[in-house]
């Protein structure tokens, strides 16, 4: 489910910023996961879910019945809005009449509230941990909330590029180094640098300056497969974070933005050399939002330093 499909969900505004907060956590689950709102509808779905469902899904009651005839999921949806607990249930896929153990609970961003925001359905062919993953996954929820409401407030968006600004990516960060010490995500960091753009300035003066930072702005979102976060971090520096990416797979991603920068992809009219140096590094469970973009500046420091226009890899000290 991409962000666009759930931001089109209408009914309740609370939980459509939580189906967007809710995405990385959901997303760094090594269990099936789907977030529905109150009537069921999927507001969000991992890949292991999206996997064992057999691909996209709107509707969870387009795939699943309860194995109990007795019972709808109308009923279960009913006893999960009466309820603060998480409820087991079993469900039969529709399709290939297999039989999944799932935990079914509410998530309220307020919880003296009587309707919940989101019901979260989480499968598990173990059981065993699922209540106190929901708990921390809550948790999460409920934290990521009250951060997405203090940035609404504060405004996302770097104003020249359009970009997530550094405060929201510093926040979503701070996030997910938390996440990644819980559930040892795989995730890797990467800060790029125009190179002597100080001289772009000079030369071609500061409003093509500016282009030249909104050109690069519009080639990264191009780049960026969905999971992936691109924002300014500040100047001529931007700021890229690859979930489900280690090291390699990384460098591989960001070696082939350079090359095509290094080739004139930013297509600006009169067209300018720009080329650009990036540091990497890889998420380490633990790290705090200054370690891991320390390692990623260190690295940069260095593709700097050995004559620019190159990736380098930060090490984790162990
Ligand atoms: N046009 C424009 N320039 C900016 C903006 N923000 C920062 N700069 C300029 O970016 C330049 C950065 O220069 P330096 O830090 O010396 O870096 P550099 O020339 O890119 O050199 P290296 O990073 O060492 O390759 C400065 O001249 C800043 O004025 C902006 O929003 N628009």
């Amino acid at each position: 489910m991409t962000s666009s499909n759930i931001s089109t969900y209408q009914s309740s505004d609370t939980a459509t910023t939580m189906a967007l907060s809710a995405e990385h956590i959901i997303k760094a689950l090594q269990s099936p996961v789907i977030l529905l709102s109150p009537d069921g509808q999927v507001l969000n779905i991992n890949n292991k879910a999206q996997a064992l469902v057999g691909g996209p899904v709107t509707h969870l009651a387009d795939v699943f019945m309860l194995s109990n005839q007795k019972q709808t999921l109308q009923t279960l949806y009913s006893r999960v809005l009466a309820s603060t607990a998480a409820i087991p249930c079993k469900l039969v896929h529709a399709r290939t009449n297999d039989i999944y153990t799932a935990v079914i609970s509410s998530i309220r961003s307020n919880p003296d509230s009587r309707r919940p925001d989101a019901i979260l359905l989480q499968f598990d062919t173990r059981l065993h941990g699922v209540t106190s993953k929901i708990m921390q996954l809550n948790q999460s929820i409920h934290e990521q909330a009250a951060i997405m409401r203090k940035l609404r407030n504060e405004g996302l968006h770097d104003t020249l590029t359009g970009l997530k600004n550094r405060r929201y990516v510093q926040s979503v960060l701070e996030m997910e180094c938390r996440l990644a010490t819980r559930h040892k995500s795989l995730a890797c960091c990467a800060l790029l640098d125009i190179d002597h753009f100080k001289s772009v300035n000079d030369t071609h003066g500061h409003n093509r300056g500016d282009d030249l930072l909104k050109a690069l702005g519009r080639f990264l979102l191009s780049e960026r497969r969905s999971s992936d976060i691109v924002g300014r971090w500040g100047g001529e520096e931007f700021v890229l974070y690859f979930h489900d990416t280690d090291i390699d797979q990384c460098f591989t991603l960001c070696d082939e933005i350079r090359q095509k920068i290094n080739e004139g992809a930013l297509s600006l009219e009169p067209p300018i050399n720009c080329t650009v140096s990036i540091g990497i590094t890889q998420l380490d469970s633990g790290d705090t939002l200054s370690e891991l973009i320390n390692r990623a500046d260190c690295a940069l420091y260095e593709a700097k330093e050995s004559g620019r226009n190159k990736v380098c890899s930060a090490r984790i000290e162990n």
